[in-house]
């Protein structure tokens, strides 16, 4: 199975990196960067570190080499820190970012499928969501899906993991909507061990309240707060990514949130998906209170008004 990464940046390399190291679900990892030459230096690196994982060959490539990849992996275009989007003031977010990474996507998504018509596309690039229904328009398939909340539902349960002082792996927890600051954090069902967790916060006197604004302001602004320390979010995002890629590769029917087109809400946005071969094959609407019900309605209303710039400056 050959794996294919478009853009070999900081979310690119981590990616590739995490692809090699987790092992046997790909045969072929294939790099392209219009920085042919930084796309080289990542693949020549990974490829002295593949002999200590389960085979598979690293190599920079250009679209040619993307026959026959099963899936296409698009990391390509600005991230937060250059494209202005770290302002946690700002609510249109990575939004920010949409112009300059709806140009990036009408040069790669034709190129990409003229070569491999038959492969998932798979959107990391901010904004995740519109880029999806840009990618899918394009494209002119439904093989099209956004690592979408993926990585913000970790990090609800990393978050509410440290307070409850359990390891993450136990808490059962959600983010729908939106990869973006109109995400919706789905309090009324997560739980730790079949008990919700907000019978279990504030067991300690602090305000349940407190802690869950405080939450809240970690995961939405989890990004900003790495990018302050490093640049660039990259690794968590690479993980994520690459455990995405193993889903779909083996067909593993994983319930996961990421982002695809719904026809019922008539844009991409994460619900719970089922994940395998060709991509979403199945999505379903969690349990939700009528707050949560109307949040996730909000989100809705940006990613169409999202999805539409989207479209009208990559299809123009
Ligand atoms: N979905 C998520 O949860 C998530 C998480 C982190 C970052 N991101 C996003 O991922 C994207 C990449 O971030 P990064 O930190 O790796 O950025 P980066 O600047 O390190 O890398 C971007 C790469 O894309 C390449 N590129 C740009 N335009 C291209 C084109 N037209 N064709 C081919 N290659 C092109 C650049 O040469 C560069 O190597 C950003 O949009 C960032 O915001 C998404």
């Amino acid at each position: 199975m050959k794996v294919a990464v478009v853009g070999v940046g900081a979310v690119g390399s981590a990616t590739a990196l995490s692809l090699v190291e987790r092992g046997g679900s790909c045969r072929e990892i294939v790099l392209v960067d219009r920085d042919t030459a930084r796309a080289d230096g990542v693949a020549s690196d990974l490829r002295y570190a593949a002999p200590l994982s389960p085979t598979v060959d690293v190599r920079s490539g250009g679209y040619e080499d993307l026959a026959g990849a099963a899936i296409v992996v698009i990391t390509a275009g600005v991230n937060e820190k250059t494209g202005g989007a770290t302002d946690r003031s700002d609510p249109k977010g990575r939004l920010r970012l949409l112009e300059t990474n709806a140009k990036v996507f009408a040069e790669i998504v034709p190129q990409a499928v003229a070569v491999a018509p038959e492969a998932v596309l798979m959107v990391v690039t901010d904004p995740p969501d519109p880029l999806a229904d840009l990618a899918r328009h394009v494209a002119g398939h439904n093989r099209v899906f956004s690592t979408g909340t993926v990585i913000d539902s970790l990090r609800f349960r990393v978050q509410l993991a440290d307070r409850l002082r359990v390891r993450p792996r136990d808490v059962q927890a959600l983010v729908v909507g939106e990869h973006g600051t109109s995400e919706v954090l789905l309090w009324s069902s997560a739980t730790v061990g079949g008990i919700p967790v907000a019978d279990l916060l504030g067991r300690d006197g602090r305000s349940v309240e407190d802690i869950r604004k405080e939450v809240e302001r970690d995961i939405r602004y989890a990004n900003i707060t790495i990018i302050e320390g490093t640049g660039a979010s990259q690794y968590g995002i690479g993980a994520v990514s690459a455990r995405l890629v193993e889903a779909v590769l083996r067909d593993e029917r994983a319930v996961l949130p990421v982002a695809a087109y719904s026809s019922r809400h008539e844009v991409t946005l994460s619900l719970s998906s089922v994940l395998g071969a060709g991509g979403v094959q199945q999505m379903h609407e969690p349990v939700m209170t009528p707050e949560e019900h109307q949040a996730l309605a909000e989100s809705v209303r940006v990613l169409r008004a999202a999805a539409d710039r989207a479209l009208s400056i990559g299809t123009t």
